[in-house]
């Protein structure tokens, strides 16, 4: 385990090991956000976030991820500083970014193929390839024989598969992920989390995500980025290091995992008390 504690949020001063062999996808500088005129959502924000790599956004309610991963994914303006994805500066949304929303987004009067497909017929892709190609993404999320269902006769679980699929179609390199398990009951929750590491490894896309819970923060994550209350700053990143290639209840036991659980908790605890 690496935890690097910050006395200021210039995050990438202190790389953990390993890191250097990695590229950056994308590098955010010094990004404030300020909503209204008065409300400090995000100050000085300094990120870089490694390709291929899972990234989670972790801290109290109301520190800013959401609106941190919206300005990763070019659907909100930062008040000052700059992000860019492969070097270039972001302006809005872009084709190397997929964003999977909380609410599924999907539309209830589609098939499951035709959402999934979505993002496909939005580019002009031919009916048949933007099929062939959903087919294959419904079958790597475990939706084989849903494709002609409609998004009410999935549960909540299913429709954040086919949200899921729907952004792996369009082949975007990063993935932005705003709460993607919070819709849906603990068990489906931790099925979910064991695909997405097996599919991180199939697609090997950087994943960002956030999330409340620090257990699944530690079993997914490459990197946690944890910020203060509002307003966010980087407070601290830890690196887990978990071998998560074992059976995935066995690796929930492990001292690793259930010792940097209690660890970052001792860090949130002193906001939330
Ligand atoms: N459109 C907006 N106008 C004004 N204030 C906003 C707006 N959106 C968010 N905020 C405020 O900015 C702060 C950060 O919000 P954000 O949703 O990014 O936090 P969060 O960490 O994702 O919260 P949660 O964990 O509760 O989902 C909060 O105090 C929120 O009330």
């Amino acid at each position: 385990m690496n935890v690097t504690h910050l006395s200021e949020s210039r995050a990438h001063s202190a790389p953990a090991a390993g890191d250097a062999a990695r590229d950056a996808i994308i590098e955010v500088e010094g990004i404030h956000k300020i909503y209204g005129g008065s409300v400090t959502a995000l100050e000085n924000i300094n990120l870089d976030f490694h390709r291929g790599a899972l990234t989670s956004l972790l801290g109290p309610s109301g520190c800013g991820k959401t609106t941190l991963l919206k300005i990763l994914a070019g659907l909100l303006q930062p008040t000052s500083g700059e992000v860019r994805v492969n070097g270039t500066p972001v302006t809005g949304p872009g084709p190397e970014r997929a964003f999977v929303f909380q609410d599924f987004a999907l539309m209830p009067w589609a098939t499951v193929l035709r959402n999934a497909a979505y993002g496909l017929e939005l580019r002009g892709v031919s009916l048949r390839e933007r099929e062939e190609r959903a087919r294959h993404y419904i079958d790597e999320v475990g939706l084989s024989g849903f494709e002609d269902k409609y998004p009410h006769e999935l549960s909540g679980g299913m429709r954040q598969r086919v949200g899921l699929a729907r952004a792996l179609a369009v082949d975007a390199d990063v993935l932005l992920m705003d709460e993607p398990f919070s819709a849906v009951d603990e068990q489906t929750r931790r099925k979910f989390q064991e695909d997405l590491i097996r599919l991180r490894e199939i697609e090997k896309k950087t994943f960002l995500l956030v999330t409340h819970s620090i257990e699944e923060a530690v079993y997914l994550s490459d990197r946690i980025v944890l910020l203060s209350p509002r307003p966010g700053r980087v407070a601290q990143i830890v690196t887990p290091e978990i071998d998560r290639s074992g059976d995935p209840d066995a690796i929930r036991r492990t001292p690793e995992y259930l010792d940097l659980i209690d660890e970052i908790w001792a860090g949130l605890r002193t906001y939330v008390e």
